[in-house]
């Protein structure tokens, strides 16, 4: 389908409805955790100006009595590509830095505290096409590669700690590229980065042809904004992976993505509000937007004709609260940011109403899994004799 032909999103379909269904539909379909926020003009203005969405939602918070608040916007920023994919990998950055600028100083205008890109924010999705050259260029070093010193100073002139995930080359272990997400904090400092853990290998997401599964675990980011992580793209198909997160104190666990509509668009709404609720934290779904086509066909091991499109990125970035509440989502094909301003307070508090993290028996589970991973396990499954 033609980009201009593309559903704008779900909502502005609901929108059709009269005020009054709206608000029914509305509270069954996103539950009654968020509000909208109302956002400075200077910021609105600079989206208008600038031609990107934005939209902000809160989470009214419940005071405590020993506790004071703990407030954080966070920022989620989805976007087109900026240029055609064959662009000159340098002309390609540089267009995407001009943008990466315009998020940045849109959700400085916003009063952003945290902030985070999509999966691979500095190329083209171009993993389907299986070809290593130019594709490989785009990896950069995430301690001192061009697109981290950008964000450095950028980090530093708003105190934004910001998450950028990108192909990562790791010059000193032998030039091997890894798909990370690095965790720079507001005084420009990188704080660590994280590996992606679960590579998919489904449809046209070929990504094992450049790297491998992550091998650093399950960070939390103590930052002055909260306690963070990072599970990238797939990896929110995988419960443990969530879980391993807020086992180790993630109050936001950001979840940047690049996914098409044919593939997982019915999963999109579902499985990071799902672990919101099952974690006691709030998670954060970043997706690419657009349709990007690359210069030589390349076929997906399903019998149909050889093409050079990736489908539809849909966008539709949101955010969820552990109460399974979650916001409207942004569009499903503009560029943009969605602000959201939480209390970090509500981890506990939900917790402490639902009782998941207490019931959740991770000791019969490590046993099982323990013996689930023996090679001569036997399924407990009961026959009739
Ligand atoms: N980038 C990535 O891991 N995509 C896989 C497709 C999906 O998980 O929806």
């Amino acid at each position: 389908m033609s980009e201009s032909k593309q559903l704008h999103s779900i909502d502005e379909k609901l929108d059709k409805l009269s005020i009054n269904d709206q608000k029914d539909v509305y509270k069954i379909l996103n539950g009654v955790g968020f509000q909208s926020l109302a956002l400075p003009d200077t910021a609105k203005e600079y989206a208008k100006i600038n031609n990107l969405e934005l939209a902000g939602y809160e989470y009214p918070s419940k005071v405590e009595q020993l506790r004071s608040p703990r407030i954080v916007k966070i920022g989620a920023f989805q976007n087109k590509l900026p240029l055609k994919t064959d662009a000159p990998i340098a002309q390609m950055r540089d267009a995407l830095y001009k943008l990466a600028l315009e998020a940045i100083t849109m959700a400085s205008l916003a009063e952003v505290n945290v902030f985070c890109f999509q999966e691979a924010w500095t190329m083209p999705f171009a993993f389907c096409t299986r070809e290593k050259q130019p594709w490989c260029e785009y990896a950069e070093s995430a301690e001192n590669g061009p697109t981290i010193k950008f964000l450095q100073n950028l980090a530093k002139q708003h105190n934004m700690v910001i998450i950028s995930p990108i192909l990562e080359r790791d010059e000193t272990h032998g030039d091997l590229i890894w798909n990370t997400a690095v965790v720079i904090d507001n005084y420009g400092d990188i704080l660590g980065k994280h590996r992606k853990n679960h590579i998919p290998r489904v449809g046209d997401f070929n990504e094992s042809t450049y790297y491998f599964e992550g091998n650093t675990g399950h960070p939390v980011f103590q930052t002055e904004f909260g306690k963070i992580a990072i599970n990238i793209c797939y990896g929110r198909h995988h419960p443990l992976n969530w879980l391993m997160f807020g086992i180790n104190g993630a109050e936001i666990v950001f979840n940047p993505s690049a996914t098409v509509g044919e593939l997982s668009e019915p999963l999109w709404g579902i499985e990071a509000r799902n672990a919101a609720i099952a974690n006691g934290y709030f998670t954060v779904a970043i997706n690419r937007v657009g349709t990007e086509i690359f210069p030589n066909e390349f076929t997906s091991g399903n019998g149909k004709p050889a093409h050079k499109d990736f489908g539809h990125f849909y966008g539709s970035s949101y955010v969820a609260a552990p109460d399974g509440s979650r916001t409207v989502g942004l569009s499903r094909i503009n560029s943009g940011l969605l602000v959201v301003k939480v209390d970090l307070n509500t981890c506990r508090q939900i917790k402490d109403h639902w009782g998941f993290q207490m019931t959740q028996r991770l000791d019969m589970y490590a046993e099982a899994l323990q013996k689930a991973t023996n090679l001569n396990y036997e399924p407990q499954l009961i026959i009739k004799k």
